[in-house]
């Protein structure tokens, strides 16, 4: 096994090599099952290196990405989030506070007094049958977004197949009778890509305001999240002693975590883990009057099939006494926590 990841304050975050469950031998993709569960289990965070996806894809995507937010402010605006049900669209900065908090009052005190720094598109699935349809920028050569919308379906097609084998590798892991047991809860790609800007910021903005965060603190909602970040740093995840410790971004790596619907679904054998985004770490914003750079982030949310029912998962109790919760659609739970945040 690699060198962990992150390792701190009794948070150990493990580098997984991912292409030894794809294309291993035998004990190799059981032993990197494992691993993968176990990084779950216990961090509720893994990082991942040779996954499917190229760099240059990556590349791509973020430049896509960072052009989609030079559009001006009334483009973006017509592209606006509208509602939890649809879940697709532009949020301006302030927008969204993502926090633990579940009463609104207190969430709208929240946002007014430290809004999150940042701005966001998010796409879903693009058949979807409930009439909520994506909200696509105009392609012109003068915006330099021609290609953006297949580029975006064909990356959400790419991290959907990866959702598939990350759940199966969960699968060995949990040495389930047949990995693709999560298969059939996965097949309709009922997943969320987020593309995500953080805006240069003065570094006194965070002296002058000791709570201030380009993203609160929160835990996922749905299976696994994808996340891809840029080099800035920034990322923090809780670790069990309760401080927040960075997860640094390594080249060539992603990072995934595990959501609550996950952690339910595992009867709490998974952990979903509190993170945040913070001021970057170390000295960039000394330069250039002491302003950090912008950061961009990319977030795949994987879900289960919204119309799935979900209840503890075969042997992660012993008798039915031993289930924490009440089954639940899956659809229905991701609308609870998007109404609660938005
Ligand atoms: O931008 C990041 O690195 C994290 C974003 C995140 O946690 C989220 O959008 O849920
Ligand atoms: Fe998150």
């Amino acid at each position: 096994m690699e060198k962990p990841a992150v390792q701190e304050s009794g948070l150990l975050i493990p580098l997984i090599d991912f292409s030894k469950f794809l294309h291993g031998d035998p004990s190799q993709r059981v032993e990197t099952a494992k691993a993968i569960l176990t990084g779950f289990q216990t961090a509720g965070f893994i990082y991942l290196s040779n996954i499917p996806t190229p760099p240059s894809t990556l590349t791509h995507v973020f430049d896509m990405s960072a052009k989609f937010f030079q559009l001006d402010t009334a483009t973006k605006a017509s592209l606006a989030w509208t509602v939890p049900e649809a879940n697709r669209g532009y949020s301006a900065p302030r927008r969204e506070k993502v926090t633990q908090l579940t009463d609104s009052a207190a969430v709208d005190a929240l946002r007014s007094s430290f809004p999150d720094m940042k701005e966001s598109f998010e796409i879903g699935r693009q058949d979807e049958p409930w009439h909520h349809p994506n909200h696509w920028p105009p392609e012109t050569p003068g915006n330099q977004l021609t290609g953006f919308k297949q580029t975006m379906l064909d990356f959400c097609a790419q991290l959907k197949a990866l959702h598939t084998d990350v759940m199966r590798a969960i699968a060995v892991g949990m040495a389930l009778p047949d990995e693709s047991y999560f298969d059939r809860f996965v097949c309709d790609g009922d997943n969320t890509l987020r593309l995500l800007h953080y805006p240069a910021v003065s570094r006194d903005l965070f002296q002058l305001n000791p709570g201030q965060v380009r993203a609160g603190e929160h835990s996922d909602y749905g299976s696994i999240t994808f996340l891809f970040q840029d080099g800035r740093g920034g990322l923090q995840v809780k670790s069990p002693e309760g401080k927040f410790v960075d997860a640094a971004p390594i080249e060539g790596t992603c990072v995934v975590n595990a959501g609550d619907l996950l952690a339910r679904w595992s009867n709490d054998t998974i952990k979903s883990t509190v993170h945040r985004v913070v001021e970057p770490p170390g000295k960039e914003g000394d330069g250039e009057g002491g302003t950090y750079p912008a950061r961009y982030s990319i977030a795949y949310f994987c879900n289960p099939n919204f119309k799935d029912w979900i209840e503890a998962i075969p042997g992660t109790y012993a008798t039915d006494a031993d289930k924490k919760y009440e089954g639940i659609n899956s659809g229905e739970y991701l609308l609870q926590r998007l109404t609660a945040t938005y």
